[in-house]
């Protein structure tokens, strides 16, 4: 079963976010830099909030790391919000004077919970009267300990088995990006200049101008982002029990990020409105062995990969804090109200795709890790070539 574990700790405007790896080879290459890049392509996107532009992510490792190669042991890192000193008295882990908080002008309680945020059943599940202890963690910030982890995840999948990963935005609100174009490795900083991290020039002005419009009407929007990953050997995860196969371990990794509502294995939800006969890759012989003619199951068949593409979609829904706020109870008084609102995001579809980069980096390393074994990076790489050098049909 699985080899590698991995945990995220810390709130939204807290002194940091922490995360830790456990069960990563040593040997692979990772540095403060290599997390840091990461974390910052997390950050863009059009629509983005002021946050994004005024805090920034403080990366330190403070465990697992020696000179830039990962040992063997626990990975622990650091991500530190730079916006601590503000909300010192607000996330205080100790108890704090009432006059003090109440000079911080950050003391009111929100009582008016959100429609589409964790607030009000959260609330209601931990005895709070207020939102702000449920929206902390529930909130999207934590999707930086995660890339974080990504990236160390996605550094060991290059070294040890050759595996990339590319992330693009193919749906945002009506804009659509052309169906079946697929951006390579070679592809990425294009992507990552583009204000929504989309190949296609025509689509992207499209998806601007739709994050534009909803901005103008006070409004958010969500969006489609699809991963591809590049060098993914046959046989990952397995068909002989549920909690094996892989599409299930990408599934639930693309829907535990905050606001992911769908997810789709290559075709997905298309393949349900046709006949098997245009529903499947047929086998074929190519000039290297056997290969497929089409790539519409997104490199999975029976939980097991397939050697093919890998390709899967996540559907975000649109931002929770609407800034023509939506309708709500003020639990306080019981009476109707509009929903607490402060400055957000109107659309972070764009950062929603590297955080899925990083939650397929992390369902894929430790597939490897637990198909390939190895306590080093160079023991799993001979263990992948051995293996693909053995297979006995090919
Ligand atoms: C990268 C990213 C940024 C987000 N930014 C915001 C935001 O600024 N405001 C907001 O209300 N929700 C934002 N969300 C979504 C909420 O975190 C999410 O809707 C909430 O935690 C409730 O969870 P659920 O939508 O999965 O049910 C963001 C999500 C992601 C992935
Ligand atoms: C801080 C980040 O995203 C936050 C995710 C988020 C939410 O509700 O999910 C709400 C916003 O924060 P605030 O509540 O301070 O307005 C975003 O800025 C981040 O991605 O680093």
């Amino acid at each position: 079963m699985s080899r590698l574990r991995w945990l995220t700790a810390g709130e939204s405007h807290g002194p940091a976010l922490v995360a830790t790896l456990e069960g990563l080879p040593a040997g692979v290459p990772v540095t403060t830099e290599l997390v840091a890049d990461h974390l910052a392509r997390r950050r863009l996107g059009y629509g983005r909030g002021a946050r994004m532009k005024f805090e920034q992510d403080e990366v330190t490792f403070l465990g697992g790391v020696r000179h830039g190669l990962s040992l063997g042991s626990p990975v622990a890192v650091m991500v530190g919000n730079t916006e601590w000193p503000k909300w010192e008295k607000v996330m205080s882990a100790d108890p704090v004077d009432p006059a003090e908080l109440k000079e911080t002008g950050r003391n009111a309680p929100l009582t008016r919970p959100r429609p589409g945020h964790a607030d009000l059943a959260g609330m209601q599940k931990y005895g709070f009267d207020e939102a702000r202890p449920i929206l902390e963690r529930a909130s999207a910030r934590e999707t930086a300990a995660r890339v974080a982890l990504g990236a160390v995840a996605r550094s060991f999948l290059k070294e040890a088995a050759g595996i990339e990963i590319v992330s693009h935005v193919v749906e945002l609100a009506a804009a659509k990006a052309p169906y079946g174009v697929y951006p390579t490795p070679a592809d990425v900083e294009k992507l990552d200049a583009d204000p929504v991290r989309c190949l296609d020039a025509d689509a992207s002005k499209a998806m601007v101008a739709e994050i534009d419009q909803a901005h103008k009407d006070g409004d958010t929007l969500g969006g489609v982002v699809e991963v591809l990953a590049y060098g993914v050997p046959v046989g990952l995860g397995s068909h002989v029990h549920w909690d094996r196969r892989l599409d299930a371990r990408l599934a639930a990794a693309l829907m535990g990020i905050q606001a992911i509502k769908g997810v789709e294995v290559g075709d997905g939800f298309d393949l349900a409105r046709v006949p098997g006969s245009q529903a499947h890759d047929e086998i074929v012989k190519g000039p290297d062995g056997i290969t497929r003619s089409t790539g519409r199951a997104g490199g999975t068949e029976g939980g097991l990969t397939t050697g093919e593409l890998l390709r899967v979609r996540a559907a975000m829904k649109p931002i929770a804090t609407v800034p023509r706020a939506l309708a709500t109870v003020d639990v306080a008084t019981g009476e109707a109200a509009a929903a607490h609102h402060q400055r957000s995001d109107v659309c972070a579809v764009p950062a929603a795709g590297i955080v899925a980069e990083a939650m397929v980096a992390l369902v894929l390393a430790d597939a490897v890790v637990e198909k390939f074994g190895g306590d080093s990076v160079p023991e799993t790489r001979r263990n992948v070539q051995s293996y693909l050098d053995n297979l006995h049909i090919r």
